[in-house]
C-alpha cells in the first residue's frame, strides 16, 4: 500500500484476499494539562519517553509497585499534533479501506481526555486522504457510503435520522452484525460526508459532567464505506468490485460510575467494560467464550476487535496526577489490546454482473436440487400413496374372497337344502333308513338345517294331524289299547322294526315297493313290446294287507299276508289280502249304473255302508290304494314315443311314490303312535257306532261322532280341492291324478296321504314360482319341462281313445265337452281339456274316469266298490258325477 498522499497508490492488481494477521495498533496520546487541571496546579505524572514508551514519573511520589514505563506502537507526548497522530497511528489503518480492508480507528480514554479531540481531527484527515487519493485514482471508480450511529444508554440510534428511533441488531451470515435500517447515505463529495459530519455532531449526546462541560456520553461510529471498481472493467463480466468500511470509533469515557456521578455511567460502562473484558480475553488468546454480545458495541464492531479489519485503538490520556489511576486503567487497556490480533483480508466482491450469473447459476443449481426434493417427495409421497393402495386393494381382496367364501356357503347351504327338500321327497326307501336307524335329515344335515326344513312342515302337518286325532281320539284309544295291548308306544319305539311293521300294519305296506314292482312290471311289458301306455300297478300279492275283519277274539282280526312280505309279524297276525278292483273294471261298473242325481245325495251313506261292512279300514286303506293296476290286455300297442312317455309318467310316479314313503314316515313321526293307533281305531270304531246308532236312535255318542264324520268330510273335500288345484298348477300326469283320486276313500286313513300329497304339491309349486328345478336321477322337473311332458300325455291318451271308446261313446263325450263331432283332432281336443277345469268337481270326475279307462286301470281282485269317496258300487252314487255322463255316452 502506497503512501496516502498519493506519492505512493495502492496496488489493485496485486491485491491479496488472503487473511494478514497482525496485531491491533496502539498508540497513546498525551494531551496537555488543561486549565482546570492547571489551576488546581496538578503535575504531569506521564511522559513520552520516545515514540514508543511512556513513562511514570513521580515513582519516589508514588512508591508502586505499578510499572513505570509503557510501550506501545506509537505514543504521543502533549505537544504531538493530531495530524502527527492521524499520519502515524491512524492514516495507515484508516485507509485499508482503499484497498479493500475493513478498518477501525478506537480512542479509548477517560473522559476529558481528548477522544473527541483526536478522532475528529483523524476522521477529517482520513475523509481528506480518501478523496485525495480517489481524485488521483480516476482508472477507478468509487463510491462512498456514510452511516453513523451512537450507542446511549444501550440503544442505537441513527445519528442520520432526527425521529431518534432505536435500531435493532440483526445476525447476517455473510455480514455479521448489521443494524437494521441505518440510514446509509452515498456520498457525493467531501464536502458531503463534511456537512453530515456535522450533523452526526449535532445528533450525538453530550452532558456536562464534573470532568467536561461537553462530555460525550455516548459511543459513536461513523462508518465510511468505499466500493471501488477499476473503470477498465466496468460492465465487463470478469469485473470485480472492491469494497470495505472504516469505522471511526469516539468512545464515551472510560471513567468510572462514581466519579462520574452521573446517571447513565453504568450504561456506558456495560459496554466499556465488555469491551474491556473481550480486549482482555482476545489479548489472552482465541480460547474461551467472547463475550461479543453482551453489549451492542462489541457485537457492532466485533470484526473489529480480533476480527478481519485492521485496527487501531489511540488511548488519550491525561497527563494530570489528579486522573492516575485512570490512566493507569487506559494504559492496561491499552496493553491488553496490543496483544490482539486480527485477520484483515480484502473483500473483493465480484461485479454484479458476475454476480447475476453466479447467482443465476446457483439459483439452477438449487432449483434443481429442490426438483428433486420435490420428486423425491413426490415419490415417497407416490410411493406411499402405492402402498396404502395395495394395502386398500388387498383388504378389498381379502373381503372379496370372505364375501365368496360366505355366498358359497350360503348357496351350497340352499343347495343343500333345496336338495333336502327333493331328497328326502324322493329318497329310495325310508325302510332302508330305518334298518340304518338313522334319521334321514340328522344324517345328510345338521339339526338346525333340517329343523329349517322340517318344522314348518312338521308343524302343518302335526296340526292337521291333531285334528284329526282330536276328533278321533277318544273313539280309537281305547279300542287300540284292547287291540293291540302289549304294542304300547314304549314298546314301538324300542322295535327297530316297528316303525315299518307299523306302518305296513296301520297305512299298508311300503308303498315304494309297490312302485318297484310297478318299474318291474313295466319292464316286463316293454320285454314284451308292450305298446300301450303303462300305469301304475300294485302287486297285491306282495302286498301286506291289514283288514279290519272283525275277529273271533276281539271282534276284529288282521288278515291277509302277501307271501312274499317279509312281514312276518303281520303273517303272524294273518293277515289276509284281499285284492281291489281295477279301475277298468270300476269305470265299466260305473258307466253302467244309471245316471241319476239322487246319487250324490246317497254317497255319504253309501261310504258309511261300506264302512259298515269294514272292507275299508284304515289298515286296509293302504292295501286298497295298492289295487290299481294297470290292464295288462290293454298294453299291446305301445309305440316307442308312448313308451317314452309312459317312461317318464312311470319315473314321475316313481318320484312321487318314493316322496311318500319318505313324507308317510315323516308324518308318522310328527303324529304320535297312539294318534296314529286312534286313527286307525276311529275306523273301528265306526260299526259298533253305527250299530249303536242304529239300537239307540239317537244318542249323545252318536250324534259326537257324527259331527266328527261331517268336520272329516269338510275337511276332506276341503284338501282334495287344493290338491287339485296343485296338481293342476305344477302340471302333475293326469295318470297320477286319476291314479291319486281313485285311491282318496273319503275318510280318515286319507289324512296321512293327503297330507303328503299337499306337502309335496307345495314344495313343488314353490320350487316352480322360485325358479327352482327339482332334479333327480338327471331329469329335471320344471314347469316347462312339465307342462310338455303333459301336453305329449294328453296326445298318447287321445291317440288311445279309439281302442277304450266306441264311436258311439267317443261322440257322446265330444257333445257333453263341447266338441264338434266333426271337427278335426276332436280326440286330442278332448283330451286336451282333460282336468282342466279343477274348480269343477264333475268335470275332474268325469276326467279321472276317462283316462282310468283310457289308461285301463282295473281292480285287482275283489276291490270295494268305493275308492277315495268314489262310489263303484252299481248303486248309484253321487261322488262320481262324471258317471252321470258317461252311460249315454259308452
Ligand atoms: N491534545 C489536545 N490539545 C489541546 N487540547 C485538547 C487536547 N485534547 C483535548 N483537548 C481539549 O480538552 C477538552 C476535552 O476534550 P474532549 O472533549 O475531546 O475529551 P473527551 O475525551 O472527548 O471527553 P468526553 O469523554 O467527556 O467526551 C476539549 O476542550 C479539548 O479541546
Amino acid at each position: 500500500m502506497g503512501s496516502i498522499n498519493g506519492e505512493e497508490s495502492v496496488d489493485w492488481d496485486a491485491q491479496d484476499s488472503s487473511a494478514q494477521e497482525e496485531k491491533i495498533f496502539v498508540a497513546i496520546r498525551l494531551r496537555p494539562l488543561n486549565e482546570r487541571e492547571l489551576a488546581k496546579n496538578d503535575v504531569s505524572d506521564w511522559e513520552c519517553i520516545n515514540n514508543t514508551t511512556i513513562i511514570f514519573k513521580n515513582t519516589l511520589q508514588e512508591r508502586s509497585l505499578l510499572p513505570t514505563a509503557y510501550t506501545f506502537d506509537r505514543v504521543f507526548g502533549f505537544d504531538a499534533s493530531t495530524r502527527q497522530v492521524y499520519e502515524e497511528a491512524a492514516k495507515k489503518i484508516s485507509l485499508s479501506v482503499l484497498s479493500g480492508m475493513n478498518s477501525t480507528i478506537f480512542a479509548y480514554g477517560q473522559t476529558s481526555s481528548g477522544k473527541t479531540y483526536t478522532m475528529t481531527g483523524i476522521t477529517e484527515y482520513a475523509i481528506a486522504d480518501i478523496y485525495d487519493y480517489i481524485d488521483k485514482h480516476f482508472e477507478r471508480e468509487f463510491v462512498l457510503k456514510f452511516s453513523a450511529m451512537e450507542i446511549y444508554n444501550e440503544s442505537v440510534r441513527d445519528l442520520l435520522c432526527i425521529d431518534g428511533t432505536p435500531l435493532r441488531l440483526l445476525d447476517d451470515p455473510e455480514r455479521g452484525t448489521v443494524v437494521d435500517k441505518l440510514t446509509e447515505v452515498t456520498l457525493r463529495d467531501s464536502d458531503h460526508l463534511r456537512e453530515l459530519l456535522s450533523v452526526c455532531e449535532a445528533q450525538r449526546q453530550i452532558g456536562e459532567t464534573t470532568l467536561n462541560e461537553m462530555s460525550s456520553r455516548s459511543h459513536q461510529i461513523l462508518r465510511l464505506t468505499v466500493e471501488s471498481e477499476a473503470r477498465s472493467y466496468l460492465g465487463a463480466e470478469n469485473s470485480s468490485t472492491v469494497t470495505a468500511s472504516v469505522n471511526f470509533v469516539d468512545l464515551a469515557g472510560s471513567e468510572r460510575a462514581s466519579q462520574t456521578l452521573s446517571a447513565e455511567g453504568c450504561h456506558i460502562n456495560r459496554s466499556l467494560l465488555t469491551l474491556g473484558t473481550v480486549i482482555r480475553k482476545l489479548s489472552k488468546g482465541r480460547n474461551g467464550h467472547i463475550p461479543y454480545r453482551d453489549s451492542k458495541l462489541t457485537r457492532i464492531l466485533q470484526n473489529s476487535l480480533g476480527g478481519n479489519a485492521r485496527t487501531a485503538i489511540i488511548c488519550t490520556m491525561s497527563p494530570a496526577h489528579g486522573h492516575l489511576e485512570q490512566s493507569r486503567n487506559t494504559l492496561l487497556f491499552a496493553s491488553c489490546a496490543k496483544q490482539v490480533s486480527t485477520n484483515a483480508q480484502v473483500n473483493v466482491v465480484m461485479s454484479e454482473k458476475a454476480l447475476v450469473k453466479q447467482l443465476h447459476k446457483e439459483l439452477a443449481r438449487l432449483e434443481n436440487e429442490l426438483r428433486n426434493l420435490s420428486s423425491l417427495s413426490a415419490s415417497c409421497a407416490s410411493a406411499s400413496a402405492l402402498k396404502e393402495k395395495e394395502l386398500l386393494i388387498e383388504k378389498m381382496d381379502k373381503e372379496i374372497r370372505d364375501l365368496t367364501h360366505q355366498r358359497d356357503l350360503a348357496q351350497s347351504r340352499l343347495e343343500d337344502l333345496l336338495l333336502a327338500g327333493g331328497q328326502h321327497r324322493a329318497s329310495k326307501s325310508w325302510v332302508d333308513m330305518n334298518n340304518n336307524g338313522k334319521s334321514p335329515y340328522t344324517d345328510e344335515y345338521s339339526a338346525s338345517e333340517a329343523s329349517e326344513i322340517i318344522d314348518p312342515i312338521r308343524h302343518d302337518v302335526s296340526s292337521r294331524a291333531s285334528y284329526i286325532s282330536d276328533k278321533y281320539d277318544p273313539v280309537i284309544s281305547s279300542r287300540i289299547e284292547d287291540q293291540f295291548p302289549e304294542n304300547n308306544e314304549e314298546q314301538f319305539l324300542s322295535d327297530n322294526t316297528s316303525p315299518r311293521l307299523y306302518i305296513d300294519k296301520y297305512f299298508g305296506p311300503d308303498p315304494c315297493q309297490g312302485w318297484e314292482k310297478i318299474a318291474q312290471e313295466t319292464d316286463k311289458n316293454f320285454e314284451d313290446n308292450c305298446k300301450e301306455v303303462q300305469c301304475i300297478e300294485i302287486d297285491f300279492s306282495k302286498r301286506n294287507v291289514v283288514s279290519s275283519e272283525p275277529s273271533p277274539e276281539n271282534g276284529y282280526h288282521v288278515s291277509g299276508k302277501s307271501p312274499c312280505s317279509s312281514d312276518n309279524d303281520a303273517s303272524d297276525s294273518g293277515i289276509q289280502v284281499p285284492r281291489s278292483k281295477s279301475c277298468a273294471a270300476i269305470l265299466t261298473t260305473v258307466v253302467n249304473s244309471p245316471s241319476s242325481k239322487e246319487e250324490k245325495d246317497n254317497e255319504t251313506t253309501l261310504q258309511n255302508e261300506a264302512d259298515n261292512q269294514g272292507r275299508l279300514s284304515n289298515v286296509e286303506t293302504a292295501a286298497d290304494r295298492k289295487t290299481v293296476s294297470r290292464d295288462e290286455s290293454e298294453s299291446d300297442s305301445m309305440n316307442e314315443e308312448e313308451q317314452n312317455i309312459t317312461t317318464m309318467n312311470e319315473d314321475y310316479a316313481d318320484k312321487q311314490q318314493e316322496t311318500y314313503v319318505k313324507e308317510v314316515k315323516e308324518v308318522i313321526k310328527t303324529k304320535s303312535v297312539k294318534q296314529v293307533q286312534r286313527d286307525l281305531e276311529m275306523k273301528e270304531e265306526r260299526k259298533p257306532d253305527s250299530e249303536e246308532e242304529t239300537a239307540d236312535g239317537c244318542s249323545g255318542k252318536t250324534q259326537d261322532r257324527k259331527q266328527s264324520a261331517s268336520d272329516w268330510h269338510a275337511e276332506f273335500e276341503r284338501q282334495k280341492r287344493e290338491i287339485i288345484e296343485l296338481w293342476d298348477v305344477c302340471c302333475i300326469p293326469l295318470v297320477h291324478r286319476t291314479y291319486f283320486l281313485l285311491l282318496f276313500k273319503g275318510d280318515p286313513s286319507d289324512a296321512v296321504y293327503m297330507e303328503v300329497e299337499l306337502r309335496r304339491l307345495s314344495f313343488l309349486k314353490n320350487s316352480i314360482r322360485g325358479g327352482v328345478s327339482v332334479e333327480k336321477d338327471d331329469r329335471i322337473f320344471t314347469q316347462a319341462s312339465s307342462k310338455k311332458a303333459l301336453n305329449r300325455e294328453r296326445e298318447m291318451l287321445s291317440k288311445r281313445m279309439l281302442k277304450k271308446f266306441t264311436e258311439k261313446e267317443r261322440e257322446a263325450l265330444y257333445e257333453k265337452w263341447g266338441i264338434d263331432v266333426k271337427s278335426k283332432q276332436r280326440r286330442l281336443q278332448l283330451c286336451r281339456r282333460l282336468w282342466t277345469d279343477t274348480t269343477n268337481m264333475e268335470h275332474i270326475n268325469d276326467s279321472a274316469a276317462i283316462v282310468a279307462k283310457l289308461v285301463g286301470f282295473k281292480e285287482a281282485g275283489q276291490a270295494p266298490k268305493e275308492m277315495f269317496g268314489l262310489s263303484f258300487s252299481p248303486k248309484p252314487v253321487t261322488s262320481l258325477s262324471w258317471r252321470h255322463s258317461l252311460p249315454s255316452m259308452m
